[in-house]
């Protein structure tokens, strides 16, 4: 059997009398994107945040890489290769693309740097992110600051960030948001890609995106996982149909 790189087992956590996350299991596989669907306040994001480790749960555990990790907070989850992507505070408006890529990348790489302007001449960060930037596609805005970028940029730059930590796993909480049609296309091609350099859980609404792009799906209603499967096999279940789907499956 292959190893998960993430296997959570049995998560539970209530607010009050609210079960947001109830018994929940699931395996993220080397290579795979696993879509976490389910509509408002099913418990996506708690789930998300017992992964990262801002949200202890209140029973159940989680397993990183074979490891049991439910004694590490965030940083140390982090230092591990698990954080959530798309931390869109890390951005710098008035840095260009290139400069928020190599800023990311010192941040991985613990050296410290005392000073901004002469590490961005240090050729061990320009070349590598150069190519991250370039496998976000964009290539040729690098010299652009962050803040003339349209949001579909923005969602790019982003994917190059991430990159730049250098993830074990890509923890993506509704990266379609606000992208047009032709943005969220992209997008899903870029993901599409991501997913070689490490697996993906992806929470989402955008049921295209969410359907071109999965491996697997699970559907969280109420804080409880009522189906794990396949696109087909979640389009054709009856309980995710009426619960969820409704005229999209
Ligand atoms: N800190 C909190 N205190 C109390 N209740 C909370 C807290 N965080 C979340 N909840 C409740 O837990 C439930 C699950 O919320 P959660 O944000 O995880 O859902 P979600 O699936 O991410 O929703 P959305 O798709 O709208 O982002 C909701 O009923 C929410 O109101």
């Amino acid at each position: 059997m292959v190893e998960p790189v993430l296997a959570l087992r049995n998560l539970r956590k209530s607010f009050g009398a609210l079960a947001a996350t109830n018994d929940v299991s699931l395996t993220l596989l080397p290579g795979e994107i696993h879509a976490l669907i389910g509509p408002n306040g099913a418990g996506k994001s708690t789930l998300i945040k017992q992964i990262t480790g801002e949200i202890r749960p209140d029973s159940g555990a989680v397993a990183f890489m074979g490891r049991a990790i439910d004694g590490l907070d965030v940083a140390a989850r982090a230092r591990l290769g698990l954080a959530r992507s798309f931390q869109v505070s890390a951005v710098i408006p008035d840095f260009t693309v290139r400069q928020n890529v190599m800023l990311a990348l010192m941040g991985a790489s613990g050296r410290v740097f005392r000073f901004f302007r002469p590490a961005l001449s240090d050729h061990s960060l320009t070349g590598p992110a150069q190519d991250h930037i370039a496998a976000a596609g964009l290539a040729d805005r690098a010299g652009v600051k962050a803040a003339e970028l349209s949001h579909g940029e923005r969602r790019k730059l982003e994917i190059a960030m991430a990159l730049a930590l250098s993830p074990k796993v890509f923890l993506l909480d509704e990266p379609m948001a606000g992208m047009g049609l032709e943005g969220a296309a992209q997008l899903t091609e870029l993901l599409s890609n991501l997913r070689r350099k490490a697996p993906i859980l992806l929470v989402e609404h955008d049921m295209d995106a969410v359907f071109a792009l999965a491996d697997r799906i699970s559907v969280l209603v109420y804080g409880r996982i009522i189906a794990t499967g396949t696109v087909a096999e979640i389009r054709a279940h009856p309980e995710v149909q009426r619960s969820y789907l409704g005229d999209e499956a």
